[in-house]
């Protein structure tokens, strides 16, 4: 499903975050994103959202090259949106409408879904923000940003879910109805998370960013039993 292959980027008058990067990731697999603060992993997600694009190298998505000329495509751009979802680490960055139902609308109302309006109740009763319909989103709590933007990103039932730090904020009774609605559905799930308690629940693949580059791709198992690994990125 997703296939990078010698991967470079780099911001606008910064060094390369990494480059020679390379990996595959099979239909339906869930990963768990791990390294240091500023290695690279919300830039990571960001890139697979295709909101950036490689230096040199290539992104490819369900065989496709994901190049800036094709996303500016709005057939593939609607095909691409449709079924990739990223929650970004800041839910505030996220949230732009009027009110909470404008919001979880706003992704299933502009792609035409004729179930928009019964995706948006289900969705905000699954988040428990039903009673929240009404309310403009910067009024609510961070954990309640949080369970909005989730609400937001999981109506759209994407094929690749790319979450950013998803139990950041969450109590832990929400913390616990996303683990478990991860571990039942069929998406690829990409999941960055500090939090090394709860990354067997979210994948059994781990990716680790340091030194520039992918440092480890392999079982989590074994990433989280290498205390150098796991030192060199800055996570023991
Ligand atoms: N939009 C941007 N423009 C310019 N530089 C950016 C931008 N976003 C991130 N960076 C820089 O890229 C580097 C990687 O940041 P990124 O947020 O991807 O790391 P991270 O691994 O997600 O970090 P953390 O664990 O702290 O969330 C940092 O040096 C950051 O300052």
């Amino acid at each position: 499903m997703i296939e990078l292959e010698g991967v470079a980027f780099g911001w606008p008058d910064a060094p390369p975050l990494w480059s020679g990067l390379s990996l595959r990731i099979a239909a339906g697999e869930k990963l768990v994103l791990l390294g240091a603060n500023g290695g690279g992993k919300s830039t990571l997600l960001q890139l697979l959202d295709a909101l950036v694009f490689p230096r040199a190298g290539s992104y490819r998505y369900a065989g496709e090259t994901v190049t800036p000329a094709r996303a500016r495509r709005t057939d593939w751009a609607r095909r691409f949106r449709r079924e990739v979802g990223l929650l970004f680490q800041h839910p505030e960055t996220m949230l732009f409408n009027p009110t909470v139902r404008d919001e979880i609308g706003y992704g299933p109302r502009r792609l035409g879904l004729a179930d928009a309006e019964a995706r948006i109740a289900d969705w905000a009763a699954r988040l428990r923000i039903a009673h929240l319909l009404d309310k403009p989103p910067f009024l609510l709590s961070g954990g309640e940003k949080q369970r909005l933007a989730l609400a937001c990103v999981l109506v759209m039932e994407p094929r690749l879910l790319l979450l950013d730090e998803p139990l950041a904020h969450l109590d832990p009774r929400t913390a616990r109805w996303l683990l478990d609605w991860l571990a039942q559905s069929p998406a690829t799930v990409i999941t960055s998370t500090h939090q090394l308690a709860s990354a067997p629940q979210l994948g059994r693949r781990a990716l680790v960013l340091a030194g520039g580059g992918l440092a480890y791709d392999g079982p989590l198992d074994e990433a989280l039993a290498d205390t150098a690994l796991l030192a060199r990125a800055d996570l023991a």
